[in-house]
């Protein structure tokens, strides 16, 4: 078999005739979809009933304004949908698992997509098998096909030179290799797959909702039939008090659709989709759209040490035998030891020649430094068999034969605890191997033992203990914390978030690396994973709050200790990497995976991928999840307050015998151009000062909680209260009737933006800062007023509006009503915030 692939120039012209190695996706008919999207618009229905209403009237002009509308309403239907899709196509283009391919005699990783017939691919440890292949190499290798067998026991698989037969050495598009890796040639790919061929499509991604989007639907929902029911009554009062029904149905109609909160929905989409964008370029993807939204209430952060913590460059720092020690560091001038030689040549033994640990490359580079030039490096043993690691075992064995032994040599290595245990040592002897372990494992160094032993080249034993190991020695190998760790860890512990460790390490190594990174301190204690299994559920739950280290923890424990932090109503993140990690990483409230070092299942399990594999992501990530929160809060107190002033000029005229002052157009103008691109704003705006000084949103705190409703109501019946003065005084000023619906629409455009200006920040004006402007605002307020201008102006559209150019001393009316408005809401603003303080 040939081991340098196909070459680059053959798989593109593969790729070309065969096709890209994917599953078609069922997607429903776009435009089939789209119109019963729109048509289901409440908004669409009260423009198409207003629109007959004012063809019945006889009004054709009123009538073609609102198709104009119904075009917006489409429009903006349309783009949403497209932006969805596109976002979920990106969601799955990242389930769409990467292979490790050979082409050029190179390794490359390629998108699964990319791949065909006749490609070498490698497989490892928590891939996802990316098309039918069949093995040319296998080592421990099994898979868990349940996918498509439904058999849930992961099978083991055999290359095909083992004599193997064809069931046994293939692997199937889909699966998950559980165990071992392999290397194999991709023989279907796509639809030409086993999977393909059942007609599997990729589970349904998407369409959930989040618990903000659902509470959002319930308020919807009651102030829709409430407002109908209002509407209702409107319609009635008109036709009782003026005897008119069909400009009733039109008062009650212009009021629907004043009260109908049509933007909630959109706006929400609007912001966790801009908030996963935002999150993407910090380079962390989100998979799931509950977790942006849950990120700001994130409570307690749950993190492995290597890779997340550290570097996860590993060097090699010390080596030690019982009959001394060595420090690798390059400035070491003197050679390694005579006695020190075999400690390393078996460390080399036990390590994959091409290695996918870091750890296990930094001991090949180590030994390739030290004994270059020695006969302790064996190019030409061939390896017969190996012993993984395993949960009950954390030792592993690689067998081999050496052309000049008669016997194989197995070369283990693994925990200190673990070598120890397999080389049967006398009690005095491991208790001082003990000693050295927790002396180098103190500075922070991970240290793991290695032991060699022969073997009859006979059947080989089922279990490592079978051996009759000698104990080597210990290797130490460093990984320095990351430096930019500390500080994100600390600004954690600021912002109210517990900082966890959980790794299978050794204790003092946790505790060292915990207390370098900050998470351990005065008061913070470790658990062990020996310990953790003696305790029940409930002692485990008391354990949590003193516990910041947890270490020697299988991944089995890891899930246990997500739902013992969830069952204290806990909000955990969690991150993970290998394949045993996604159970914990479901469990979790935000699952983390990374994206390099990360496992196909972990990625696949988890909500946020980061990609720049560092915990200083994870702090980012929440600082995003804070600020979309409370800018939601900031959008919804807006929409609150502004719909007052619409409600009460709706049904105040009617009720007063006022002319009626806003129609159907102004209200659209309103709704469906000014209030959305209004939410932008607020959309954009920085994170407030103090928030990552705050505690962590309670989980169950509402979106329309007391505090936004009263605030948004205040700052609304406030400004109706000014405009109804300002309608008042400029009719009785003498301006004529279309003049003073010009005016009071541009007094409420007017206040509506300095609505937006002072929800902006909740601080007070005065301790607003001035850094990062948000320049959508002045782009809006800008184009908002142009827009005016230009109704004005064309007076054709002047007339739908029925509006008059104002003079000058209307127009300086409506500008100084305005003005008082925007007072009023600072000290609304300001009222708030010191009621807040009394509270605290
Ligand atoms: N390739 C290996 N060879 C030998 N021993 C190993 C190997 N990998 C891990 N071990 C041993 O098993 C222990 C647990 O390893 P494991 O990989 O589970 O830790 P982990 O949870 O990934 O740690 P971390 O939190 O640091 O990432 C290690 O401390 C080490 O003693
Ligand atoms: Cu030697």
């Amino acid at each position: 078999m040939n081991d340098q692939g196909l070459t680059a120039t053959e798989a593109a012209a593969r790729l070309l005739t065969d096709g890209p190695n994917q599953l078609p996706a069922a997607r429903p008919l776009g435009a089939w979809r789209l119109l019963v999207d729109v048509v289901s618009e409440p908004m669409f229905l009260l423009l198409v009933a207003c629109g007959g209403v004012y063809l019945a009237i006889g009004d054709r002009g009123e009538a073609f304004m609102l198709l104009g509308f119904v075009l917006v309403v489409i429009g903006m239907t349309f783009f949403q949908q497209r932006r969805t899709e596109r976002s979920l196509d990106a969601l799955r283009d990242l389930s769409c698992p990467r292979a490790l391919v050979v082409r050029d005699g190179r390794q490359e990783r390629v998108a699964g997509s990319g791949l065909v017939a006749g490609d070498l691919v490698l497989l490892a440890e928590g891939d996802r098998v990316p098309a039918d292949m069949e093995l040319t190499a296998a080592s421990n290798l099994t898979v868990d096909e349940s996918m498509l067998t439904g058999e849930s026991v992961p099978v083991t698989k055999h290359a095909v030179a083992e004599g193997a037969g064809k069931a046994d050495s293939r692997v199937y598009s889909g699966t998950l290799v559980t165990q071992g890796t392999a290397s194999g040639v991709v023989v279907a790919t796509g639809p030409r797959s086993a999977l393909g061929r059942i007609g599997v499509s990729l589970a349904a991604l998407g369409g959930e909702l989040t618990p903000i989007q659902m509470e959002t639907g319930r308020v919807v929902k009651t102030v829709a039939v409430a407002g109908l029911c209002l509407a209702a009554g409107l319609a009635f009062a008109h036709w009782w008090l003026r005897g008119d029904w069909l400009q009733g149905l039109l008062a009650g109609l212009t009021l629907a659709m004043a009260i109908l909160p049509e933007e909630l929905p959109v706006i929400l989409t609007l912001f966790l989709g801009l908030g996963a964008r935002r999150l993407g370029r910090e380079q962390v993807l989100a998979r799931s759209i509950p977790a942006i939204e849950l990120l700001g209430a994130t409570s307690v952060l749950c993190v492995d040490k290597t890779g997340t913590l550290t570097v996860n460059r590993m060097r090699v720092a010390q080596l030690w035998s019982e009959q001394g020690g060595y420090a690798c560091d390059a400035a070491n001038p003197e050679a390694l030891q005579e006695e020190l030689h075999g400690l390393l040549e078996y460390a080399v033994l036990a390590s994959h020649r091409r290695a996918f640990d870091p750890m296990e490359s930094a001991i090949g580079e180590a030994g390739a430094r030290l004994l270059a030039n020695t006969e302790h490096l064996h190019a030409d043993w061939t390896l017969i068999d190996d012993y993984p690691l395993s949960r009950q075992m954390l030792a592993m064995s690689r067998v081999w034969r050496s052309p000049d032994h008669s016997a194989y040599l197995v070369a283990a290595k693994g925990a200190p605890e673990a070598i120890v245990d397999l080389c049967h040592l006398a009690p005095e002897r491991a208790a001082a191997i003990a000693a050295q372990v927790a002396a180098m494992a103190d500075s922070g160094l991970r240290v793991i033992a290695v032991a060699s032993a022969s073997f009859p080249a006979v059947r080989l034993p089922d279990n490592q203990h079978d051996f009759d190991f000698v104990f080597l020695g210990l290797v130490a190998l460093e990984d320095p914390v990351r430096p930019e760790v500390p500080q994100a860890v600390a600004q954690c512990q600021a912002a109210g978030m517990r900082v966890v460790m959980i790794t299978g390490d050794h204790p003092a190594t946790a505790l060292a690396i915990a207390r370098q990174a900050g998470i351990a301190g005065p008061g913070v204690g470790l658990l062990s994973g020996e310990e953790l299994g003696a305790l029940d559920d409930a002692a485990l739950r008391a354990r949590l709050p003193a516990t910041g280290v947890f270490c020697r923890i299988s991944p089995e424990q890891k899930l246990r200790l997500v739902q013992a932090f969830r069952s204290r109503g806990d909000i955990v993140a969690m991150t993970g990497d290998g394949v045993n990690d996604a159970p914990a990483l479901k469990a979790a409230s935000i699952g983390v995976a990374m994206g390099a070092r990360g496992s196909d299942v972990a990625r696949e399990a988890a909500a946020l991928v980061l990609l720049k594999d560092d915990f200083s992501s994870l702090l980012l990530a929440v600082r995003h999840g804070r600020r979309l929160f409370a800018n939601l809060r900031k959008a919804i107190v807006f929409i609150v307050a502004v719909h007052v002033p619409i409600v009460g000029l709706s049904i105040l005229p009617v009720l007063l015998g006022w002319p009626i002052l806003l129609m159907p157009v102004h209200i659209l103008f309103l709704q469906l151009v000014i209030d959305p691109a209004c939410s932008i704003v607020f959309e954009a705006e920085p994170i407030e000062a103090g928030a990552m000084s705050a505690k962590p949103r309670s989980p169950d705190q509402h979106l329309f909680d007391r505090e936004i409703l009263v605030r948004g109501l205040l700052q609304g019946s406030g400004l109706l209260l000014i405009l109804i003065g300002h309608h008042v005084l400029a009719a009785w000023s003498g301006q004529s009737e279309a003049s003073v619906r010009t005016t009071t629409f541009l007094a409420l455009i007017l206040a509506n933006l300095g609505l937006i200006h002072a929800n902006r920040r909740w601080t007070p004006a005065t301790r607003a800062r001035r850094a990062a402007p948000n320049r959508s605002f002045a782009w809006i307020a800008v184009s908002t007023l142009l827009l005016l201008a230009l109704v004005l102006a064309v007076a054709p559209v002047r007339a739908l509006f029925a509006f008059a150019i104002p003079g000058a001393a209307p127009l300086a009316l409506s500008v100084f009503v305005a003005a008082l408005s925007v007072a009023w809401f600072e000290f609304v603003k300001w009222k708030g915030k010191s009621n807040e303080r009394s509270i605290e």
